[in-house]
């Protein structure tokens, strides 16, 4: 007899560097104002997800020991969540295979959590509109509809409100990744406190990097890279000033904490610049490990999803 055996949905979910994250003021919800310009890189996680009996996680990768596999990861909650919405136990085991730094301005967990939207939405043929499973990442995080999304794009409000941008030819970045993580509300609150004692500088605004993305010319987009959370997360990790220096002497054109940090984005010139960064870059001692990586890249999208029969 013929018996069919689900294979898992796969979804390849990818990071994110901001090139450009003015934070304006604390909201009385407790988010910042922000307008920030999101890049998907090419470093991304894939999970895998099948039917079960109930739910579960499993994290596969470096990291790993550091994601929770209970209720505090944000697949458990997006699946919770979007099993909510459509009347459905989310009976299902996700397997994460993490590519991208936990805790480290990356975007990881928000990855995972519209990998999990889309996984969802394919098993359980939902066929949500773009703007539903929207509706459903915001909530899970500000990040997260970037997630989905992908490409180039400037978030408002809190992130979750996107628009995409016009950006030619793919960028090429070294990620210099730290040893341990930044928590993301601890590096807004040492942001408030840095504006609380002082008047950090605080970016302008992104006319120049629109017209630099949109020529695709690197060394036109180099200079106009900007952070308002840099700061923040230098004061928190001294150290980042030391590996943000190592990389532009590595021959990077110019070099940012990624989001909330710790990790640090260098931009470079070609692939090729790339390669002979990371690898000056590794040997200098300055981070926990170095990837190469291009962007822009799509958002989370399914790579394999099929059953396969067997007797
Ligand atoms: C800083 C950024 C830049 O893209 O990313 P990371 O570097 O962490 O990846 C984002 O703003 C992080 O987005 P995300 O990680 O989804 O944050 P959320 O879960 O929505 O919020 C976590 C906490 O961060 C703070 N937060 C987040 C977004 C925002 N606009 N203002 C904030 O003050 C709040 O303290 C909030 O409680
Ligand atoms: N799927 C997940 N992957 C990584 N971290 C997760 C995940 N789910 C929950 N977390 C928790 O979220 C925190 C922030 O993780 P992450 O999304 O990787 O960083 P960032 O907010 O800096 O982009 C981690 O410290 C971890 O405890």
């Amino acid at each position: 007899m013929l018996s069919v055996v689900p294979t898992p949905v796969v979804v390849r979910a990818p990071s994110k560097v901001n090139l450009h994250l003015s934070v304006g003021d604390l909201r009385p919800d407790g988010f910042h104002e922000l307008t920030t310009v999101f890049q998907a890189l090419s470093l991304s996680d894939e999970l895998s997800v099948v039917p079960a009996k109930t739910l579960s996680v499993r994290v596969r990768g470096d990291d790993a020991r550091v994601v929770p596999t209970d209720s505090r990861n944000l697949v458990w909650k997006a699946a919770e969540l979007l099993g909510h919405r459509v009347g459905r136990e989310p009976s299902v085991e996700i397997t994460i295979d993490k590519g991208i730094p936990v805790a480290g301005g990356m975007a990881g967990g928000s990855a995972d959590a519209a990998a999990t939207l889309v996984a969802l939405n394919a098993m359980w043929h939902l066929d949500l509109s773009r703007d539903e499973l929207d509706e459903v990442a915001a909530q899970l995080g500000s990040d997260v509809p970037f997630s989905l999304h992908g490409g180039t794009a400037v978030g408002t409000g809190r992130g979750e409100k996107l628009l995409p941008v016009l950006s030619r030819n793919s960028f090429h970045w070294v990620l210099a990744l730290a040893k341990g993580g930044l928590q993301t509300p601890a590096v807004y609150n040492e942001l408030d406190e840095l504006r609380a004692k002082g008047d950090p500088p605080r970016l302008g605004g992104t006319e120049d990097l629109m017209h630099a993305l949109a020529s695709g010319d690197a060394r036109a987009l180099a200079p106009l890279l900007g952070n308002d959370l840099q700061a923040a997360a230098v004061s928190l990790m001294p150290q980042l000033r030391r590996t943000l220096r190592a990389g532009v002497t590595a021959g990077a054109l110019a070099g940012i904490v990624s989001g909330s940090g710790p990790t640090c984005a260098f931009l470079c010139a070609d692939a090729d610049a790339a390669v002979s960064v990371s690898a000056e870059l590794s040997g200098a001692g300055v981070c926990r490990t170095v990837r190469v990586a291009s962007g822009p890249v799509p958002g989370a999208r399914v790579v394999t999803s099929e059953s396969i029969g067997f007797s």
